[in-house]
C-alpha cells in the first residue's frame, strides 16, 4: 500500500529559477523539480532570468515567467510520481525585495481560478503591471538619498529598519514607481513581495507579507514591529498614505502561521487535499538559515546569483554597512546578512575569459577556473616578500560597497602599507582566478569579523562552521579558499541537498508551520529530527594557522583598497 505520511513543499522562485521541493516529516527530501527560466521558459526576451534597461540601470522580470514555471515544475511534480493528497503543508522562499503589481482584478481572478487552464493562460489580467523590479535594480538612487535623509541619517534608518537605503529595496521600489507610472500606481489594487506572490498562488488571494521578508523593504521598523508612518509617508509619494497601507497590507508575526487551506484549483487540477495549509513564504535568504539548525556561532555563505553572507543572532545591531533582519520564524533572534550582487555572475565572466584563452571549453565548465585557482598562491604571492595582488571585479554596479560597475587591481605590500593601483606584475585573466575568490570572501571577513568570536582552544574570533550553500557550493576550489579566509573551527561544510538549500528551508518553514507543537520553536522541532551525518558533508578545511594570519594582512589592505577607490569615485 501506498505510504499516506504527510509531505510538505518549500518552492523557491530565486533569480534564475523555480524549483519545488518536497519532504518528509523526517526531513528527508523525496521529490525535487526545478526549471531554469533561460533553458525552459518560451516567449519571454530574458536572460539570467531577467530583462534590463541599460539607460535607466532597470532591471526586471516578467511575472508571467513565473506563472509558466509554477505550472511547469507542478506538472514535473506530478509526473515524477508525487501525491498530491499527501502535501499537508505548503511554503515559499522568494527572491528578496522584487515586488508584484496587482490589478483591481486580481482577487477575483485568483479566486475563480479554473481547473482546466494553467495559471499562465488565467492571471495575466491580475496585475496593473507586467514586471517585477529585481533585487540587482539601480535605478532608484533619488529615492534612496530621500530616504536615507528622512530620519536624519542613513544610520538612523538602519536603526529603524535594519538597513539603511538600497536601491534594490521596496521602499525605494515603490516610490519611484509612484513616479514613473501614476496612474499604474493607481490601479494597482495590492502590492506583494515575491515570497507573498507564492503564497498568494496557491491561496487562491493575496497574502500577507512574510515576518522577515518584510524587512528588506526599508518601510517596517523591526524594534517597533510595525510599518513606519513617517516612512511610509514618504513612500506614497503624491499619494494617500492610506491608499498604500491598504496595498501593503497587513504583517503577522507567526512565521509558522496558517494563512488558510490550498484553494480548490490545485485541488481539482492536481490532486491536494482540502487540509493541506499555506504556511507564509518566507525572502530566499531567510528560508537558506531555515535549511539547518543554525547555531549563532556559524555562519551561512549562499554562492546564488547574489552571494550572500548570514547569521542567526540575537543582537540587534545594525548598521548602514549591513542588515538586520526579523528572524523568519523565531521572535527575539535576528538574521544578519550582507549582499553582493557581483558573486556567480562576476564570477562566471572570469571562468569565461579562462576558457577563452585557453581556447577550450570543456563539459565542466568550472575545470579550467578550479584549477587555475588553486594553482596560485594566496594573493599571488610567489614569495612571502612578494606583494599581495588584491583586486575589485564588478561586471555590475555593486552593493557591498555602493560602486559603480568596473575593475580595479592593486599590490600591497603588508609590510610598510604600501598600496598602489597596477596592472603590473598581473596575468589576466589566470590571476583573477584567485583573485575574485579571494576578494569575495575578504570582503566577508572584514564586515563579519564584529560578529564572530573566538570558538575556544585559543583560536582568534572566527565562525564555529562555514556552511556554504547555492549553486556555487557545488564548487571545491571556492570552499577551500573560503575555509582558508574565513576560518570556521570545525571547517567548510555542504548541505548534502546540494545548492537546493533557500527550497530546503522553506520546506522545513511548512513542516513546523504544521508539525509543531504549541509554542515549540522551529530550531527545537528542526533540531530534534536533524540527522547531521546523513543532511551535511564536511567538503574543505576551516581554520589553518599561518595563512589565516596572512589574510588577516590582506583583509587590512582590501579595507585600504576599498577607501581608496570610494575616494577616487568621489572625486569623480
Ligand atoms: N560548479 C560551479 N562552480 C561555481 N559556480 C557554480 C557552479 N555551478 C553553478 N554555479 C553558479 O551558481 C549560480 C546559480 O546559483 P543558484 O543558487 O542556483 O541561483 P539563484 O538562486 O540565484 O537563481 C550560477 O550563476 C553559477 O555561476
Ligand atoms: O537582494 C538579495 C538579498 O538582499 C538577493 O540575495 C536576492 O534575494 C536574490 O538572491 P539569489 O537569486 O541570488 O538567491
Amino acid at each position: 500500500m501506498a505510504s499516506q505520511s504527510p509531505l510538505y513543499i518549500g518552492f523557491d522562485l530565486s533569480t534564475q529559477q523555480l524549483k519545488g521541493l518536497v519532504v518528509n516529516s523526517e526531513l528527508k527530501v523525496e521529490y525535487i523539480a526545478k526549471f531554469d527560466f533561460d533553458a525552459d521558459s518560451t516567449g519571454f526576451s530574458i536572460k539570467k532570468g531577467v530583462m534590463v534597461n541599460e539607460a535607466e540601470h532597470e532591471v526586471f522580470a516578467p511575472v508571467a515567467l513565473w506563472l509558466q514555471a509554477m505550472d511547469t515544475v507542478l506538472e514535473s511534480l506530478r509526473k515524477q510520481g508525487l501525491d498530491f493528497s499527501r502535501v499537508k503543508g505548503i511554503s515559499g522562499a522568494g527572491q528578496q525585495h522584487g515586488s508584484v503589481y496587482w490589478s483591481a482584478d486580481a482577487e477575483g481572478l485568483l479566486e475563480r481560478l479554473d481547473a482546466k487552464r494553467s495559471l499562465e493562460e488565467q492571471l495575466p489580467g491580475a496585475f496593473s503591471h507586467p514586471y517585477s523590479p529585481n533585487w540587482q535594480d539601480s535605478s532608484t538612487q533619488k529615492e534612496c538619498d530621500e530616504f536615507d535623509v528622512l530620519l536624519g541619517s542613513p544610520e538612523q534608518l538602519a536603526q529603524a529598519t535594519g538597513s539603511k537605503a538600497h536601491h534594490r529595496f521596496t521602499g525605494p521600489q515603490i516610490l519611484r514607481f509612484t513616479r514613473k507610472y501614476p496612474e499604474v500606481y493607481q490601479k494597482t489594487a495590492r502590492i506583494s513581495l515575491v515570497s507573498s506572490f507564492i503564497a498568494s498562488l496557491f491561496l487562491g488571494h493575496v497574502a500577507p507579507f512574510d515576518i522577515s521578508d518584510v524587512c528588506g523593504m526599508n518601510l517596517w521598523n523591526i524594534k517597533k514591529g510595525a510599518y513606519d508612518e513617517e516612512i511610509l509617508n514618504l513612500c506614497s509619494g503624491k499619494f494617500d498614505v492610506e491608499d498604500l497601507k491598504k496595498k501593503l497590507g497587513v504583517v503577522y508575526e507567526d512565521g509558522g502561521l496558517h494563512l488558510g487551506q490550498v484553494h480548490q484549483y490545485y485541488r481539482e487540477r492536481f490532486g491536494f487535499s482540502a487540509d493541506c495549509t499555506v504556511i507564509p513564504a518566507t525572502g530566499d535568504n531567510p528560508a537558506t538559515i531555515l535549511a539547518l539548525p543554525l547555531r549563532p556561532s556559524d555562519a551561512m555563505v549562499s554562492l546564488g546569483t547574489s552571494t550572500t553572507f548570514l547569521m542567526s543572532t540575537p543582537n540587534y545591531m545594525p548598521d548602514p554597512a549591513t542588515h538586520f533582519f526579523n528572524h523568519p520564524t523565531t521572535a527575539g533572534l535576528y538574521m544578519f546578512m550582507l549582499c553582493y550582487k557581483n558573486g556567480g555572475l562576476a564570477r562566471e565572466h572570469v571562468r569565461d575569459a579562462i576558457n577563452d584563452n585557453l581556447k577550450d571549453t570543456p563539459a565542466q565548465p568550472w575545470a579550467h577556473f578550479d584549477e587555475t585557482a588553486l594553482s596560485t598562491p594566496p594573493m599571488g604571492q610567489q614569495n612571502p616578500t612578494d606583494s599581495m595582488k588584491l583586486g575589485l571585479f564588478f561586471p555590475r554596479p555593486e552593493i557591498v560597497p555602493n560602486l559603480h560597475a568596473g575593475q580595479w587591481r592593486f599590490t600591497y605590500n603588508p609590510a610598510n602599507g604600501d598600496l598602489t593601483e597596477t596592472t603590473t606584475g598581473w596575468t589576466t585573466p589566470q590571476d583573477e582566478a584567485r583573485a575574485i575568490i579571494e576578494s569575495q570572501m575578504l570582503s566577508l571577513r572584514l564586515r563579519s569579523r564584529g560578529l564572530t568570536q573566538s570558538p575556544g582552544n585559543g583560536l582568534p574570533p572566527q565562525p564555529r562552521r562555514v556552511y556554504l550553500v547555492g549553486g556555487g557550493s557545488k564548487n571545491k576550489a571556492i570552499a577551500k579558499i573560503a575555509g582558508e579566509i574565513l576560518g570556521g573551527a570545525e571547517g567548510v561544510f555542504k548541505l548534502d541537498i546540494g545548492d537546493n538549500a533557500c527550497a530546503l528551508g522553506a520546506a522545513y518553514k511548512a513542516v513546523w508551520g504544521i508539525e509543531r507543537a504549541e509554542g515549540q520553536t522551529f530550531e527545537n522541532l528542526i533540531g530534534q529530527r536533524w540527522r547531521e551525518e546523513e543532511f551535511v558533508e564536511k567538503i574543505a578545511e576551516g581554520y589553518q594557522e599561518g595563512v589565516f594570519e596572512l589574510y588577516g594582512k590582506a583583509v587590512e589592505g582590501f579595507e585600504a583598497m576599498e577607501k581608496k577607490v570610494l575616494e577616487g569615485v568621489a572625486r569623480g
